[in-house]
């Protein structure tokens, strides 16, 4: 195969790529108390599909997941929001960034209490001066399965309700990417196996971009793929993954880190 033929298979680094990070690497402290948090870490997520971020306690998910999403600062290296290059913004720039094409989900749901479900929906928008587009706003309501309750309180739903919430207002802003930090750390089986359900329908049926940091390989299993952090580094990465796999991986991965 000719050079040329091999560059035009090679597809352009910045088309269906929703966020990526090229060398990212954050320090945390200073002389012998610093710890490397990640190191060179490149990796790309291309729209519309899921990636679950998995690896050690310590071994930089969540840090990663923040700097990729332009809540924590870093080192060296780079990170871009489709064409949107993070370092070049400034702070109220990179905020109107966060607003506008991320989405968030966290493992506390954090709603609004005094809010309604509708408001914490809608409340991106509001705090953006936008109005929802309705027929978008059903659609996202009715696929997490919340039309009935739209009139509650948080304190009046349950936690699988109250983070189909935060689904739901993750989604509503048609974000580029939706990050989730353990967005069912906080729920039994059954009520996160939903969210991830709805998770996984928003990638399938409105073409979402999603990428959750989970300890937990059923939740893994719901995504495109996996990669795996140890140290800062990214170590290993699974296509379609399913519970059982991963769970070998991780087995591995400690079977390894024993004997090295
Ligand atoms: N604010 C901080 N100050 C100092 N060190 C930190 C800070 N936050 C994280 N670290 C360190 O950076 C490394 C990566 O932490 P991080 O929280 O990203 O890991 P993680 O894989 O998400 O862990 P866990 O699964 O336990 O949540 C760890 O060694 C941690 O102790």
């Amino acid at each position: 195969m000719t050079a040329e033929s091999l560059d035009t298979l090679t597809p352009h680094p910045t088309i269906g790529i929703a966020a990526a990070t090229t060398d990212l690497s954050k320090v945390y402290g200073s002389g012998d108390t610093s710890v490397v948090a990640l190191d060179r870490v490149s990796i790309a997520f291309r729209e519309g599909e899921f990636t679950a971020i998995m690896g050690p306690s310590g071994s930089g998910k969540s840090t990663l997941m923040h700097c990729a999403a332009g809540l924590d600062s870093f080192n060296s290296g780079s990170v871009r929001i489709g064409t949107t290059e993070l370092g070049t913004l400034n702070d109220r720039q990179l905020t109107q960034l966060r607003r506008d094409r991320i989405g968030f989900i966290f493992q506390a749901f954090n709603l609004m209490p005094t809010l309604t479900a509708l408001e914490n929906i809608t409340l991106p928008l509001t705090i953006a001066g936008r109005r929802p587009d309705r027929q978008w706003l059903d659609r996202v309501v009715t696929m997490v399965g919340l039309s009935e309750r739209l009139d509650h309180r948080p304190g009046q739903l349950s936690g699988g309700q109250q983070q189909r919430v935060a689904v739901a207002r993750a989604l509503v802003s048609r974000p580029a990417i939706i990050f989730g930090d353990e967005p069912t750390g906080n729920l039994d089986s059954r009520a996160g196996a939903e969210v991830l359900g709805f998770l996984r329908d928003s990638v399938r049926e409105l073409g979402q971009t999603v990428v959750v940091v989970t300890h937990d390989p059923v939740a893994a299993g719901y995504a495109d793929r996996v990669v795996f952090l140890a140290d800062g580094r990214l170590v290993d990465e699974m296509a379609h993954p399913t519970p059982d796999r991963v769970l070998d991986r991780m087995k591995a991965f400690d079977a390894r880190s024993r004997t090295s």
